[in-house]
């Protein structure tokens, strides 16, 4: 599935959170939007996932705007997993799960033997299965995250929606579902803080600041000293990976407070 953002602005309360936004992700292709915290990450993710309205301009999914389709049509496509996941109902796991299917299903129909496989790999895959009968709310966060991620691929959409999909989860589960969004072949965008795992994992990356686009190009385009002491106000040195060549970020924590003392740019 094809995403385009075409000039995409978010307006609210008379504060500029996106301005005019164009972004074009190539059927499955893994774009990374990173940025500072408030830059428009999720702002974007939202009007994506239809969460929010733009105030102006268009997303077009496969080239259709899809402010004129149903919801429902959107969310047979597109699945997300956000930042305000928080329920205070008491679900099951395998509920959760489950819930992914709602899209798909019809009034009140039951899910199918097809249907009930495919939450059953999902929850093996994100290695919950042993949770299937807990409540979400006796879970840890990296546990909790895990589920959304399993209700997210039982939803069998084109387009994966993240934002900060590694939140919460252990070394060992952020790997196994960055390989996964490689693996998995379907058209994905996904909000990262962390650089390091963003180039590992993206094929492009678009960097935001305050709510406008600042460059967009691969990893080693993108991930470049003056562009990320400009936009995020830390020197690292960058180094190429030994095996991949992706760059990667090392932080030398007595540079930067020198740096700080340097009044070129440096200011959070
Ligand atoms: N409903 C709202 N009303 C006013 N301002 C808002 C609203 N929602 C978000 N903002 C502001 O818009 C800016 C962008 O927020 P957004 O959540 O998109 O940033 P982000 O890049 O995802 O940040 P983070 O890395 O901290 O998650 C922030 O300054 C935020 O405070």
């Amino acid at each position: 599935m094809h995403l385009d953002l075409e000039a995409v602005s978010v307006e609210i309360a008379g504060a500029t959170l996106l301005r005019a936004l164009d972004l074009s992700v190539g059927s499955g292709e893994i774009l990374g939007l990173v940025g500072p915290n408030g830059s428009g990450k999720s702002t974007a993710l939202r009007c994506i996932y239809r969460a929010l309205r733009p105030t102006t301009g268009v997303v077009r999914l496969d080239g259709t705007d899809v402010g004129t389709q149903p919801l429902r049509t959107t969310a047979r496509s597109v699945a997300a997993l956000t930042q305000e996941n928080h329920t205070e109902l008491d679900f099951t796991v395998a509920e959760v799960v489950a819930l992914g299917r709602f899209p798909h299903l019809r009034g009140n129909q039951q899910l199918s033997d097809r249907e009930r496989d495919l939450c059953r790999a999902a929850m093996a895959r994100t290695e919950v299965s042993h949770l299937a009968d807990r409540g979400m709310l006796s879970l840890s966060g990296g546990e909790r995250q895990r589920v959304l991620i399993a209700r997210a691929l039982v939803q069998e959409p084109q387009l994966l929606v993240l934002d900060e999909p590694t939140n919460h989860l252990d070394v060992h589960h952020q790997v196994q579902l960055l390989s996964f969004l490689r693996e998995c072949g379907l058209t994905v965008v996904v909000a990262l803080h962390d650089l390091n795992l963003a180039a590992s994992t993206c094929d492009r990356l678009a960097v935001l600041r305050q709510g406008g686009l600042v460059a967009t190009g691969t990893p080693a385009d993108v991930l470049e000293p003056g562009l990320i002491r400009q936009v995020f106000g830390v020197a690292p040195s960058i180094v190429a990976h030994p095996r991949t060549g992706v760059p990667q970020l090392l932080f030398d924590l007595d540079a930067t407070r020198h740096h700080q003392n340097d009044p070129e740019g440096m200011s959070l």
